[in-house]
């Protein structure tokens, strides 16, 4: 079993501490998901002038980088240029790093109608699909905001090309937010998915949900994770730890080895 981590998690940490406190832990990769306070990675030293260094420093701690995590929202069709602009210099860092994906947003659709949403998904994967591809890179989209319901991201993977789009499967939110049952989940998009985020919550008596580490929520991980495997993912199992937007939430040190632990025991 593959274990990453989203810099989310760890929103206070130096690059240096990443890559020391991933490797001690026992991960097998970092998925990048802003550094220092800069959502945008590529505008950072480390991934732009100093990336060969920076490069080599991950690979001596024996870590990949599993994935690039964009802001990218594809229903957008203001940010539409800029998104385009992102993914390509995303798809620059993931060809440097020997990475696969990026992970994208599908984003709130707004005033649109679904059927409208879904021909805009189509359409602006496909396109900003395109560049990811030239590059040998894979977008994929996460199940999360209004794209959640499997239903409506299968709506899309069935017209974009399996080459250029994929999905992310956020455990979490298609369980939390509407009860799918993680059988449907992969039923419908089981040939898409390539990526996990892991993450556990418990409902509050009065409404809503908190997030908790990872076994001590009552999202079904040991019954996801023994799905997963009995389908053949032989992909990531990334946590999504999202210390950067729920500050009151446990420190990384805490929470990293921790789910590293929780993983291993499921196996
Ligand atoms: O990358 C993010 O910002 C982000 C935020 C909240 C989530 O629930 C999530 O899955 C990703």
């Amino acid at each position: 079993m593959k274990l990453s981590f989203t810099t989310l998690g760890c929103p206070d940490w130096e690059l240096d501490r990443i890559i020391r406190s991933a490797a001690e832990y026992g991960f097998d990769a970092v998925d990048f998901r802003g550094l220092a306070g800069e959502m945008n990675l590529y505008k950072l030293p480390a991934f732009s002038g100093g990336v060969t260094r920076t490069r080599e420093q991950i690979r001596g701690a024996g870590l990949a980088v599993s994935c690039f995590s964009s802001s990218v929202h594809i229903v957008s069709k203001d940010n539409f240029e800029r998104n385009l602009a992102e993914i390509r210099e995303y798809a620059k860092l993931c060809s440097f790093f020997d990475t696969r994906y990026i992970r994208v947003f599908g984003g709130s659709i707004g005033d649109l109608s679904r059927d409208e949403a879904v021909r805009t998904a189509v359409r602006h994967l496909e396109e900003m699909g395109a560049v990811a591809k030239e590059y040998g890179v894979k977008l994929l989209l996460e199940t999360h905001d209004d794209w959640t319901a499997c239903a409506d991201v299968l709506a899309v993977m069935k017209q974009v090309d399996p080459e250029a789009a994929g999905v992310l499967w956020d455990l979490h939110h298609p369980y939390r937010m509407l009860g799918e049952r993680p059988e449907e989940t992969w039923a419908a998009l089981g040939p898409w998915i390539h990526y996990t985020h892991v993450k556990d919550s418990y409902k509050k008596p009065e409404g809503g949900f908190q997030y908790c580490l990872p076994g001590e929520g009552d999202v079904p991980l040991k019954s996801m994770h023994t799905l997963l495997q009995e389908r053949g993912y032989d992909g990531y199992y990334t946590l999504e730890w999202e210390k950067k937007w729920h500050p009151e939430l446990a420190e990384p040190d805490i929470a990293f080895p921790q789910y590293v632990q929780f993983m291993r025991s499921l196996s």
